[in-house]
């Protein structure tokens, strides 16, 4: 500080202006010089041939300035520090620019530009007057007394000669700085909701009541986070293995820094870890004869079928630890397999869930990624189970006739694991790397046929076939369920729309061919919205009205809607008008 007591800077200085770090008095800063104006500013009052000139330059932060020559000088910031190049690099790489190393030396205030090209040189004001706090006798207040200490400090370390000695005096200086430098680092890894807390610690450092000590408060931080999940990991209730691999990744995870990549990985994981419903089941409430009643109240016919889901489920009511087989119902789309799941879930009061496999063909999509993997996830069956929540669901595998093969390996070899009974107590999904029990979980599959199903997987299944519908189960399922579901669907009563039996037969026979019924459901549903549009518009549709009447009576009362005449009901004019010409025509063999 001394030595800067007897600077007198010049009254005019050449500038030259940065746009990244600020220099200060005292500081020695490298400063990039790539601009038309700070190149010539080096070259004219810095260099001299290769030497380097000690010219006093004045340094303007906060100034990005554009690169050519050309343009306009950008407003100046109007305070800067005079400053010394110690050292002068040029290159030519990338592009012809000067790397600089200059002291501070003062602060000064622009007090007037004086020229703008080939660099600006202003007229300056000097601003420290550092001797004010040097000369002991004008040294006052806790500045005065502050830069007397720092003072006392620099000369004990110039007067300890012995070199053991110097270590003692430098060291504690030494330490403190660097714990200056772990709070600034801290400080930095906040999140900003804590700024205002960084703030208090830039100011001073205390908070009302007591010192404040960030490292502590980090910890706090930190440990809330680690606390709250090592809390669930204990509620989880999981078996001894996964407990102890949480514990370990737990203990881990206290010790990273939350910058680090892996800290979110882990953390992830542990999330996952606790929300698996470990030992966390339903409680069944089979009754076989309300099963019965419930399957037969959701499904007209599959009687064959209904008989023996019966069955299956009067065993496992006798025998609930049953390592029974896993039924796979087989028959053409639409005849009501995954309904038939559905219903199987609702009689045992399970959840459900469905697995499509249709195109699965890798088989981490079965059995998970590793962790190791970038964007590693548990596979299907493990994020099922967190999905529905607990343990023992019903599971229905639908389409596995539609499993594929590829290089990422054989789903259904997966799958094999999953469904055998005598396996699927421990399955490992690869993500979690901790034996999950699949006892309890349900496994019913669907498939259009049998054909495409691998032989192994085939083995571990009961097949049962449900055919395709007749036409008078199609008419009876349809009054039954499709119909009073689709009204349902589209806000309707049977008050409003009334579908006959024999239109049933004509949608069935002149709109639709197919086994099942998904068809005949979506044609009654175009009925319905038809409908509904009619009676939101307010018009009136006829039995017996025909495209040209409704056009005329249209324009007759346009403006005023009439309500529409109840119920309307669908006729084969109707039918017409709404599906359009019958897509199959009856073919009569002579
Ligand atoms: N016997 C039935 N009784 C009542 N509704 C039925 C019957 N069969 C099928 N359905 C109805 O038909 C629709 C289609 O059934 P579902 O989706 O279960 O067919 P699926 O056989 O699983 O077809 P896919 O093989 O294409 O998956 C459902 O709305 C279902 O309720």
């Amino acid at each position: 500080m001394s030595s800067n007591s007897g600077i007198q800077i010049p009254s005019r200085l050449p500038l030259l202006c940065t746009h990244d770090g600020v220099l200060l008095p005292g500081s020695t800063m490298r400063i990039s010089v790539d601009t038309a104006r700070n190149m010539q500013l080096v070259k004219s009052r810095l260099l001299k041939g290769t030497s380097l000139k000690s010219t006093i330059i004045g340094v303007i932060p906060n100034t990005r300035d554009p690169e050519h020559d050309s343009d306009e000088l950008p407003s100046l910031h109007s305070i800067g520090t005079a400053g010394l190049a110690v050292q002068v690099v040029g290159s030519n790489w990338p592009k012809p620019h000067y790397t600089l190393l200059i002291t501070g030396l003062c602060r000064f205030r622009v007090t007037q530009l004086l020229r703008e090209k080939p660099f600006p040189v202003a007229e300056v004001e000097q601003l420290d007057k550092l001797e004010q706090y040097t000369e002991g006798d004008q040294a006052d207040g806790e500045l005065g007394e502050l830069s007397q200490r720092f003072y006392q400090a620099a000369v004990q370390v110039l007067d300890a000669v012995d070199l053991e000695e110097r270590f003692k005096k430098a060291l504690p200086l030494l330490t403190r700085q660097i714990e200056g430098l772990k709070l600034l680092q801290k400080t930095r890894k906040l999140r900003p909701d804590d700024d205002k807390r960084v703030l208090a610690i830039r100011k001073g450092g205390v908070f009302p009541g007591r010192q404040f000590s960030l490292d502590e408060e980090g910890e706090d931080e930190d440990g809330d986070d680690t606390a709250m999940l090592e809390k669930k990991v204990k509620a989880a209730a999981m078996p001894e293995a996964a407990l102890r691999v949480c514990l370990k990744e737990l203990k881990r995870l206290k010790k990273m820094p939350q910058s680090m990549p892996e800290y979110a990985l882990t953390r992830n994981y542990l999330e996952m870890m606790v929300e698996l419903p470990w030992s966390k089941s339903s409680t069944d409430c089979l009754d076989i004869r309300a099963a019965r009643v419930l399957l037969d109240n959701d499904h007209y016919a599959m009687e064959k079928l209904k008989r023996r889901v019966l069955e299956y489920l009067a065993v496992r009511q006798l025998k609930s630890t049953l390592k029974g087989p896993i039924l796979c119902f087989v028959g053409p789309p639409g005849v009501g397999k995954t309904s038939v799941g559905r219903s199987i879930a609702r009689t045992l009061g399970r959840e459900f869930h469905r697995l499509a496999l249709g195109g699965v063909c890798d088989q981490s999509d079965i059995r998970g990624h590793r962790r190791t993997y970038v964007g590693s996830m548990p596979g299907r069956i493990i994020n099922g189970l967190k999905t529905v929540g607990v343990n023992n669901p019903v599971f229905l595998l639908d389409e596995v006739d539609k499993l594929g093969k590829s290089l990422q390996g054989d789903p259904a070899a997966a799958l094999l694991e999953v469904l055998d009974p005598e396996q699927n107590h421990s399955f490992t999904d690869h993500y979690l790397n901790v034996p999950f029990d699949l006892s309890q979980v349900l496994f019913i599959a669907t498939a259009n046929t049998t054909a495409t199903i691998p032989p192994a997987l085939l083995d571990r299944m009961e097949v049962l076939q449900v055919p395709g519908y007749t036409q008078e189960e199609k008419v009876e399922i349809a009054h039954r369920h499709l119909i009073p579901h689709q009204l349902e669907q589209h806000g309707l009563t049977p008050q409003q729309l009334q579908i006959p039996q024999d239109t049933t037969k004509d949608i069935i026979s002149k709109y639709t061919r197919e086994a099942g019924v998904r068809s005949l459901e979506r044609k009654i549903g175009a009925i319905c919205r038809a409908v509904a549009v009619k009676f939101a518009e307010g018009h009136k549709v006829s039995r017996a009205e025909s495209p040209t009447e409704q056009h005329a009576e249209n324009e007759e009362d346009s403006g005023i809607a009439a309500p529409p005449e109840m119920p309307i009901v669908i006729d084969p004019i109707a039918l017409k008008d709404i599906l359009g010409p019958p897509v199959f025509e009856m073919e009569v063999s002579i």
